[in-house]
């Protein structure tokens, strides 16, 4: 398996903000969930994920998306946009490792705050014939409606959520390479090398014990992030069904030590 990682960087977005002078906040809000608007929309129907991470920077998983689709992106954002964007590619087994290459790819070509550096395009897509399976891991807290949303203000609710989300990707992170994002309401996205039933247990354990937040999981597999996302969604649908805690959409293909 493999994943395909791009990273999106705006460039020199930092100086921009603030020139002439400093841009109404809410002006720099809409145009950064315009720009996630239209990247999840790009990426999304070429099969793709992207994350806003921290907006500046966005994270893609793009297996199935060549050089052409990222040049597409790049010249769509540039005719609509007062940025543009930079994309590094990486690919790797474990998702952090993708994730590095990509970022090597676009720190080699200059800073984040260079006005020189516009619109690089760098680092290779997944050759024809690698095998361009990727696992997606889709989180949920469970009862979040009546433990939290129908019980407490939103602020204290969203805070239950984040320590959640804030213990679950240091732990994936950690202990496997894995990325895993926030995608509102009480669910986390994680992208993820192929894991066993019992590393999601100990995932979601950890969890538990650090900040008594119970999560469930449904994972699923597939060449693009779409297929696997979407397999995803149905083991956790499974998982709602049966009442457990983690289900896999395929049969496990790992260590067998559960
Ligand atoms: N991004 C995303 N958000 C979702 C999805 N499904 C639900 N949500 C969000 O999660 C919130 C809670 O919904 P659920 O997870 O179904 O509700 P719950 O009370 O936790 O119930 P259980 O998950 O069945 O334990 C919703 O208000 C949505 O904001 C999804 O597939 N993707």
């Amino acid at each position: 398996m493999t994943t395909q990682l791009t990273l999106i960087q705006i460039d020199n977005y930092g100086p921009w903000t603030i020139t002439p002078e400093p841009r109404r906040e809410m002006d720099l809000q809409t145009m950064q969930s315009r720009l996630f608007a239209d990247l999840a929309q790009f990426i999304g129907s070429r099969g793709g994920y992207v994350f806003f991470s921290r907006f500046d920077n966005m994270i893609a998983v793009t297996n199935g998306i060549g050089r052409a689709g990222h040049k597409a992106l790049q010249e769509s954002v540039r005719n609509r946009y007062p940025v543009t964007v930079s994309l590094g590619i990486g690919t790797a087994e474990t998702p952090a490792a993708a994730l590095d290459e990509a970022t090597e790819q676009i720190q080699a070509a200059g800073s984040a705050q260079d006005e020189g550096r516009t619109e690089v395009l760098a680092g290779e897509p997944l050759g024809a014939d690698a095998d361009a399976t990727t696992h997606i891991a889709h989180f949920d807290v469970n009862d979040a409606t009546g433990k939290y949303t129908d019980q407490l203000n939103e602020f204290d609710s969203f805070i239950h959520i984040e320590r959640s989300y804030a213990s679950l990707m240091e732990y994936m992170r950690e202990a496997h390479g894995a990325l895993s994002f926030f995608v509102g309401g009480d669910n986390i996205i994680a992208v993820c090398p192929d894991l066993s039933a019992a590393d999601y247990r100990d995932a979601i354990n950890h969890v538990e014990r650090d900040v008594g937040v119970e999560l469930k999981v449904g994972v699923g597999r597939g060449t693009t992030a779409h297929d696997a996302g979407y397999a995803a969604k149905h083991a956790l649908e499974d998982c709602r069904y049966e009442g457990t805690i983690v289900e896999f959409d395929h049969p496990q293909a790992t260590t067998g030590d559960d």
